[in-house]
């Protein structure tokens, strides 16, 4: 008989474990870090100051962020051999699989990989956080055939990706909304990617390889890949005209669509008005209403025919759009911001571990036994004894 009776697929509704980092509440339709609404902190915080709170638990002080600044400053750069790995791969694979690998040679090249210390762990996270956006701008420069721009240190971390990946720093509305964006994705307890990284850790291995684990999680369109398949079905929509029927026929075909729904929240993801209104502010700065046209009609569509509302990546995938990012760059930009969160975890998990090792419930055949003797049963035609 199938031993079901425990089994809570997906591990839906399971609480694994406590967590000081952040508090997801689908009841109030809250998120907190470390106790602050994401909101207050998206209206009046940068990732830097974002980062130091995941990590230390407070939000830092002028001299703790300063220190913190330079630090990151300092781990921008993206070596000439890290570069000759990213070279390397094709540019057919995915941007994911480019910055997945990045990640793997950044962490193999850290002479302290392995040590256990909180200030080595720190470090790299600070390691992490500086490289990845140097990565993620130099692999869609590649693409288009266009030269790296170095780093500049003299601007903060939102401002910096961007002049990295345009070669300019944009108006200040732009950089702005692309600041909120990496704080509301900086950070959401134990969803699919964070699991997956304090599960490698719970087995004491490296942070380096958390967050690898963490990268291929990410990317998976039920998770960080749906901002960018959200970008794909407004593409293939095309006009808000079309975006009843589009729905209609994608329903009918019990296609999942991209941006909708979440597995914790079900009246509506917190994160979302915040970033509908910065993706406000850049549809009238790049004079699109027919985006959020289309976007308001497909909303509407959705919660009229299946109550179903948008998730944080419903407006963040229009929102990188506009700003000019590749459809394919969206997921690594929320890593850049998730890794904030990663780390966090990797270093709590690290601080108070158990294996994370959950039980399964059997389905398969019945126990069952081999014959006696070689001879007993011969082989079939098929070569498989019965
Ligand atoms: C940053 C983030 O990672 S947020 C999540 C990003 N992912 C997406 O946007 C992908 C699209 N969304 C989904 O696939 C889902 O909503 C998930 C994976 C996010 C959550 O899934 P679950 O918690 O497992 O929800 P579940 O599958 O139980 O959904 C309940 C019902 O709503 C339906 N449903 C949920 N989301 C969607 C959707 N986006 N499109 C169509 N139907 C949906 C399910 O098919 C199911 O219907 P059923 O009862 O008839 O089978
Ligand atoms: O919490 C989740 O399952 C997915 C999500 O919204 C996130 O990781 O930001």
């Amino acid at each position: 008989m199938t031993e079901t009776t425990q089994v809570r697929k997906g591990l839906a509704g399971v609480v694994a474990d406590t967590t000081a980092i952040s508090k997801v509440n689908p009841e109030t339709n809250s998120l907190l870090y470390r106790g602050y609404p994401v909101q207050e902190l998206a209206a009046r915080c940068s990732l830097e100051e974002v980062a130091h709170l995941l990590w230390h638990g407070e939000l830092p002080t002028a001299a703790e962020l300063a220190a913190l600044q330079e630090l990151e400053r300092a781990n921008r750069g993206l070596e000439e051999d890290v570069r000759a790995v990213v070279d390397l791969v094709p540019v057919t694979a995915h941007p994911m699989d480019v910055l997945r690998t990045a990640v793997s040679l950044i962490g193999a090249q850290d002479p302290a990989a392995a040590d256990p210390s909180p200030e080595a762990a720190h470090a790299r996270s600070v390691r992490l956080l500086g490289r990845i956006p140097a990565v993620v701008a130099y692999d869609q420069r590649r693409r288009r055939g266009q030269e790296p721009v170095p780093a500049r240190d003299d601007l903060g971390y939102a401002e910096n990706f961007l002049h990295m990946t345009f070669g300019e720093v944009p108006d200040p509305v732009v950089v702005d909304a692309f600041r909120v964006s990496l704080v509301l994705y900086a950070e959401h307890s134990f969803n699919a990617s964070t699991f997956t990284a304090r599960v490698i850790t719970s087995t004491m291995s490296d942070m380096y390889s958390a967050v690898v684990g963490a990268v291929g999680a990410l990317k998976g369109p039920l998770h960080g890949g749906a901002n960018e398949a959200v970008m794909h079905v407004l593409d293939e929509i095309g006009d808000a005209s079309r975006a009843e029927a589009w729905l209609d026929r994608a329903l009918a075909e019990r296609r999942k669509i991209m941006g909708f729904g979440h597995r914790v929240y079900k009246h509506g993801d917190s994160r979302v008005p915040t970033m509908k209104a910065a993706l406000d502010t850049l549809v009238a700065h790049y004079g699109r209403p027919d985006l959020a046209e289309l976007y308001d009609r497909l909303e509407a569509a959705m919660v009229a025919r299946k109550g179903i509302e948008p998730n944080l990546d419903y407006p963040s995938g229009p929102a990188y759009h506009l700003m000019g990012f590749d459809t394919a760059t969206f997921t690594p930009i929320f890593v850049a911001a998730r890794v904030t969160g990663w780390t966090a975890h990797i270093m709590e998990q690290a601080g108070d571990n158990a294996l994370i090792r959950p039980l399964s419930a059997y389905d398969g055949p019945a126990e069952r036994h081999l014959p006696d003797g070689p001879d007993e049963a011969p082989a079939g035609e098929s070569g498989r004894r019965p």
